[in-house]
């Protein structure tokens, strides 16, 4: 069996469900277990309805109304027929979101994930119940009974043994049935709870049940040719990797290309599965193929984020960065669920560019600050080339500044930007 994988981008229309159900009917032959994420932005604006309504915002409505009219006109285009059960399916699903709003808010993570788990739960009914529309016979499931976590709401941890043991127990006779459509991103704690894996979790969806259920392949289906050696909304000549190790598919997705989620390729990597990402523009390409390759990168990749916060950390008294600050200085970060993009230290400070999320900056520099004389930098770039070389960096580097560079044997990191504004 294989698992698809198909991402918010390839159904956020009528358009896109269409032409996933023909890239499933042309594959149907054989067992396959189809992963889908919530339709084109549905996930931002699910966050911002939570928002709302843990700041009271009479946006609330609107912004739920906006939602479920943007579903319901898909389904429309869909099904010609009014009565068809997808629409009452549809609705029962929204009301989950009506109770929770009927409520007074508490603990927003756990709410967080009960609403915007509602995303998946939806655009997989619209999908499943369209392909038996369309005459490719499959299943709806609800992942939630697979896929188990603890209770770190919006970043489950998968318990493995369980996930494992009720995947191939329960979903995978289901597979070899008939087709099965379930939910990327969402999981349940052992009392039932929805959990959330992480935003763009939906890959790494994928990539567990891949495991647990011994897939021979996994596909993502994006909306690039493949693998590229740089983001194309960065970068105009780009080239497609045809082949990518594990390792250094790892490698690219942890410093932050976002074509693939960062926990997708180790679970595959372990259980030997191939992970193929391809266009589903262009469904007959063979686009990027990863797994066990000796074949080294031949061009250097790059990796650009963007809104990044360097800070930089002192002692107070000027004394030395040593082991016991060092420990600190992680244990501050991991309270409050900082990741490190990169990071430096020098005898007197310690520097490290996190993403620019305002609340969570705020009070990590707070926190910081009672023992460390803290400086930063906002509206910084990081950029990490991987197998670097001088004509590159060059090139990256044209017109900007360097604050900060970090070289390994093959990985370059520099945080730049054009003018600098120091804070303290
Ligand atoms: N190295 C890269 N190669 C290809 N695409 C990349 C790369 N780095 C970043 N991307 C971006 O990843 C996007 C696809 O990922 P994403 O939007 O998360 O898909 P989905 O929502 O389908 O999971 C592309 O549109 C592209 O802009
Ligand atoms: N819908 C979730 C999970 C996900 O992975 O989506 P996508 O496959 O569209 O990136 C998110 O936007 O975070």
């Amino acid at each position: 069996m294989e698992v698809f994988k198909f991402g918010g981008a390839s159904v956020k229309n009528a358009e896109g469900v269409k032409n996933i159900s023909q890239i499933i009917q042309y594959h149907s032959s054989h067992p396959l277990l189809i992963v889908v994420s919530a339709m084109g932005k549905t996930t931002d604006a699910l966050e911002r309805l939570t928002k709302a309504y843990f700041e009271g915002l009479g946006s609330v409505h609107e912004i739920f109304e906006d939602i479920k009219t943007y579903h319901f006109q898909i389904a429309h285009e869909l099904f010609s027929d009014g009565t068809n059960p997808v629409f009452d399916d549809i609705s029962n699903t929204f009301v989950e979101i009506d109770w929770i709003l009927e409520d007074e808010p508490f603990n927003f993570d756990y709410i967080y994930d009960q609403i915007v788990s509602v995303g998946e739960l939806v655009s997989t009914k619209i999908v499943s119940h369209y392909l038996n529309y369309t005459g490719i016979k499959s299943q709806w499931a609800d992942a939630r009974n697979y896929i188990q976590t603890d209770n770190t709401y919006r970043e489950g941890k998968v318990d493995w043994n369980k996930t494992r043991h009720l995947a191939e127990a329960q979903l995978l006779p289901l597979v070899q049935q008939q087709i099965v459509v379930t939910q990327g991103f969402i999981g349940s704690t052992s009392e039932n709870f929805t959990t959330t894996l992480g935003r763009e979790g939906s890959d790494y969806s994928a990539a567990i049940f891949a495991s647990c259920l011994q897939a021979s392949a996994v596909t993502i289906w994006k909306d690039v040719p493949g693998v590229l050696n740089a983001d194309p909304k960065w970068f105009d000549h780009t080239e497609l990797i045809p082949q990518l190790s594990y390792h250094d598919a790892i490698e690219l997705a942890y410093y932050g290309a976002t074509v693939i989620h960062p926990k997708t390729i180790k679970p595959l990597q372990n259980n030997n599965i191939p992970l193929h990402v391809r266009s589903f523009l262009k469904p007959d390409a063979a686009g990027t193929t990863i797994g066990h390759t000796e074949k080294p990168l031949r061009v250097p990749s790059f990796i650009f984020k963007v809104n990044q916060v360097l800070i930089s950390i002192l002692p107070k008294d000027f004394s030395f960065i040593i082991e016991e600050n060092l420990s600190q200085i992680f244990d501050i970060l991991h309270q409050h669920r900082i990741k490190v993009n990169t990071m430096l230290n020098s005898a007197l400070s310690f520097s490290i560019s996190v993403d620019h999320d305002e609340e969570k900056i705020t009070k990590l520099i707070a926190a910081l600050s009672v023992t460390y004389k803290v400086k930063y930098n906002k509206g910084m770039e990081l950029v990490t080339i991987r197998y670097y070389d001088q004509q590159t960096i060059g090139r990256v580097t044209e017109n900007k500044k360097v604050l900060l560079e970090v070289r390994s044997r093959h990985t370059c990191q520099m945080v730049m930007k054009d003018n600098i504004q120091a804070f303290e």
